[in-house]
């Protein structure tokens, strides 16, 4: 089943077209990765995905529902999460902080709804803390739980990111990057936790510079160049494409 479609979505910046109808389709479960690059358009891809960004044409339905003109926050509520190539977390504040924060921003009650019905409101922040705490266990972060977000290392706040996205339980995760910076080691672990995300049946898109890593782990790939999709497939006919290799490498024409 189609989870996020993408149809004909063309954003522009006076005049500069960051997307010219673009048009994408993830099913539920897919990991897909879109490649291409500076400038080719893939944050702006995920900036209107997620409601950043209005597109001035296209539309964007999510589960059979249009989102294209929704809020970052509408679009949260309604299952998609995404984690920042800039990570965007309190460092004043510890690993389960900022988790927890996330999670009441977005998915809270109101203050009315708790005032009114304060056992429920309870109940629901149990709950909030029991799906916290499975983040941070599944994403290996329980040594640093209380440690303040600003004194960890940049390999693990990038893993935090990740974790702060998980913390609202999205069907689809957007993640911008996710392994940038980080060592050969940390790379591996977080492809480990891409690939488990997948498989707990959360659909993934990622956008990520390492064509490695993009070849040996996507479903399928998307290549952006100048805001154009250039070539769409599984990787290995992606990377066989002729338009894909003149874009990457300058060869061909
Ligand atoms: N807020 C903005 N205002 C003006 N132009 C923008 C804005 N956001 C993106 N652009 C332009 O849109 C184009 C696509 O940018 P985008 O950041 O989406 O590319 P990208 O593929 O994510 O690049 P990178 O790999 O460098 O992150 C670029 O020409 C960029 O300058």
């Amino acid at each position: 089943m189609v989870q996020l479609l993408v149809e004909n979505v063309t954003l522009t910046f006076g005049g500069v077209a960051a997307l010219s109808a673009v048009s994408l389709e993830v099913r539920r479960g897919e990991l897909v990765s879109v490649i291409g690059p500076n400038g080719a358009g893939k944050t702006s891809l995920l900036n209107v995905i997620s409601g950043f960004y209005r597109p001035q044409r296209g539309r964007i339905l999510f589960e059979g529902q249009e989102i294209t003109r929704a809020s970052p926050h509408e679009v949260t509520k309604r299952g998609i999460a995404r984690a920042f190539q800039n990570i965007e977390l309190f460092s004043g504040l510890t690993v389960l902080e900022n988790l927890m924060l996330a999670r009441h921003t977005h998915l809270a009650y109101g203050l009315l709804q708790a005032g009114l019905f304060y056992g429920r409101a309870l109940a629901e922040e149990v709950a909030n803390r029991r799906v916290v705490e499975e983040v941070i266990d599944f994403m290996e972060l329980e040594p640093y739980r209380k440690a303040l977000v600003g004194n960890l290392p940049y390999g693990v706040r990038k893993r935090v990111e990740v974790a702060r996205a998980l913390s609202l339980s999205p069907k689809l995760l957007l993640l911008d990057e996710p392994m940038a910076g980080m060592t050969l080691e940390e790379k591996e672990d977080m492809v480990r936790f891409v690939l488990e995300i997948r498989a707990r049946g959360t659909t993934v898109i990622l956008i990520e510079h390492d064509l490695g890593v993009v070849m040996d782990i996507s479903d399928r790939v998307y290549v952006l160049d100048f805001g154009q999709v250039i070539a769409e497939g599984p990787p290995e006919a992606v990377a066989q494409n002729a338009r894909v290799q003149e874009a990457y490498l300058g060869v061909g024409a």
